[in-house]
């Protein structure tokens, strides 16, 4: 109760002042009531009201004032922080991150042993630091460990504390500490979570022009503050989230005491994208036939953020078409829109229109059946971002290396667009452009920098200044890039033509349907007798249970 009486007082130091000051008012009136001739009595009387009214304008213009000069601090704090049981965050509703998930466990176990481990002189972790890709669930977690917990939570981004007055950063950075020892004191524990903490946390190196200062003296703040926690007395722990490699972070603060606990946050993998699109979709109505494994399979590299906000997406195109449960099509047309932006409108003339339409089913043909890798995920000759029609690709799984024949592959994709044009028309368009470039760079980089060129040459020669290389050199190289391109060229080219009922079916498909799903493709692909090579037919290949 005490306890409680004194933090009420030290929280609430402006209303004491006004409280004050207006009974030394009311006490100087009775005293000169008594004091005074009848005249001025009677004066004093009629001036009570006016006396009292000018010192509540004082008292409401200073507490403005303060308001405004600390806004950072006091008023900020205020609405970051959490009470605990305010977030009820489960772990059970951190989807994936298995191992992030143990280590985050052992610190709640360490927090919730508090009182143990203080009696055996133990202390628990100051610092830790959650490092991973945006919309993966960092801030997730950490609200997960102070549920678990059930301690406050004081959240702030690390953009917060800066501002363009140096010193203000730094105030924010004692206020937000002194909330926190002052909650820590009152509940037991306080968790400190600071996103974005590269912004202040950065290296002196990495320190951009103007705001540096600023940036250093709030940096400085923190690693005293973090320093100025003995968690044997206030039970403080900082968490932090970073979407920047820990090595932009300056060295200070990783060092033991302050956040020397790092958690990783990964994306999710086919398994867990699989796992995020069923609990996401139970919170929807959704027809029975939507099967997760085929949207994780399309959402590589997506994170669950983005997995959320692909369902929020279909939610809302299938309220707009009027339809009570979500559809596939919705879903598809969700992931277009985050992928491929919104569809825009171009008028093709029809020998355009055929003329795109063969281009790209030479691409979708080309990957459907020979690209180890790579899956087609939509092809369209409807425009996006100004382009006249695409082919979305995607892997099928995520990659962390690439293998000469999917980079081969890859060439002869980009190649197909070209190869399509001038079977089906004997001419070609500049639409091909684009493609070429992505051919010629892949090839480039296969000869120069990682020794998969023909002619025998290992090594990174992009490390050598051009000026110092020997021309005979530079065009060795040269034209080992330009004769991958051109046995790609002739390898496509009698691939389309063996296989030009397919590209003829799925082009007739694209002029009448202007967009195929991948499903939609398979169907033409059956029509000609082609199917989808299996995965044993291709040594890379990661399929889905189906
Ligand atoms: N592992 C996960 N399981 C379930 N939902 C998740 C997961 N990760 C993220 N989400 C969803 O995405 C939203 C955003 O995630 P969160 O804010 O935790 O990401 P973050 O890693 O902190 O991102 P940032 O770096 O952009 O701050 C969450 O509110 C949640 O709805
Ligand atoms: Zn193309």
């Amino acid at each position: 109760m005490i306890r409680k009486f004194k933090l009420l007082l030290r929280n609430n130091k402006i209303l004491l002042i006004i409280v004050s000051i207006v009974l030394i008012l009311i006490v100087l009136s009775i005293w000169g009531l008594s004091k005074l001739e009848s005249f001025y009595r009677i004066m004093t009387i009629a001036m009570l009201p006016v006396n009292l009214l000018v010192s509540f304008t004082n008292a409401a213009a200073f507490v403005f004032m303060y308001v405004l000069f600390s806004r950072s601090g006091f008023e900020k704090l205020k609405k970051n922080k959490i009470k605990a049981g305010d977030i009820a965050v489960s772990f059970k509703e951190v989807i994936g991150l298995e191992s992030a998930k143990r280590e985050a466990f052992e610190v709640v176990q360490l927090i919730k042993d508090r009182k143990q481990l203080q009696k055996i002189g133990g202390k628990i972790i100051k610092g830790i630091l959650l490092i991973g890709p945006p919309g993966c669930g960092k801030t997730l977690l950490a609200k997960a460990i102070a549920t678990e917990c059930k301690v406050p939570f004081l959240s702030m981004a690390g953009s917060e504390f800066v501002e363009v007055f140096v010193g203000v950063g730094a105030s924010r950075v004692r206020n937000l500490f002194k909330k926190a020892r002052e909650y820590a004191y009152a509940e037991g524990a306080c968790i400190i979570f600071i996103d974005e903490i590269e912004v202040i946390g950065r290296g002196r190196s990495f320190s951009y022009m103007g705001g540096g200062e600023e940036i250093n003296s709030t940096q400085n703040q923190l690693l005293v503050e973090m320093d100025g926690l003995d968690n044997k007395k206030s039970n403080v722990i900082v968490i932090a989230a970073t979407n920047a490699d820990d090595s932009v972070l300056d060295k200070a603060l990783l060092r033991p005491g302050r956040f020397d606990r790092k958690i990783a946050i990964t994306l999710p993998n086919l398994k867990e994208r699989e796992r995020l699109f069923g609990f996401y979709l139970k919170k929807v109505k959704v027809v029975p036939e939507v099967k997760v494994c085929r949207l994780a399979k399309k959402a590589v590299y997506k994170s669950p953020a983005d997995i959320e906000n692909i369902i929020k997406e279909a939610a809302l195109i299938a309220v707009r078409k009027k339809k009570e449960v979500i559809d596939i099509k919705d879903l598809s047309e969700a992931m277009d829109r985050i992928d491929l932006g919104m569809e825009t409108y171009i008028d093709m003339t029809p020998k355009e229109l055929g003329m795109t339409a063969y281009h790209e089913a030479g691409h979708a043909v080309a990957i459907y059946l020979m690209h180890p890798t790579d899956d087609v995920f939509k092809v369209t000759v409807k425009s996006h971002h100004g382009s006249l029609g695409l082919v979305a690709p995607f892997p099928k799984e995520e990659l962390q290396i690439e293998q000469r024949e999917e980079l081969l592959s890859d060439i002869m994709v980009s190649l197909a667009g070209y190869v399509a044009e001038k079977i089906k028309y004997n001419t070609t368009t500049t639409g091909v452009s684009m493609d070429f470039s992505h051919a010629m760079t892949t090839a480039n980089n296969m000869v120069w920098k990682v020794g998969m060129g023909n002619g025998g040459f290992v090594g990174d020669f992009s490390v050598i200044p051009r000026k110092e290389m020997s021309q005979s050199l530079k065009e060795k190289l040269n034209n080992e890039t330009i004769s991958i391109i051109n046995s790609c060229y002739a390898k496509i080219e009698e691939f389309l033509k063996t296989n030009w009922d397919a590209v003829d079916a799925v082009a007739k498909k694209l002029i009448s349907e202007k967009e195929l799903d991948f499903d939609e493709l398979e169907e033409v692909m059956k029509t000609v007798g082609k199917r989808k090579p299996k995965p044993s037919e291709y040594n890379a290949l990661v399929g889905c249970a189906e």
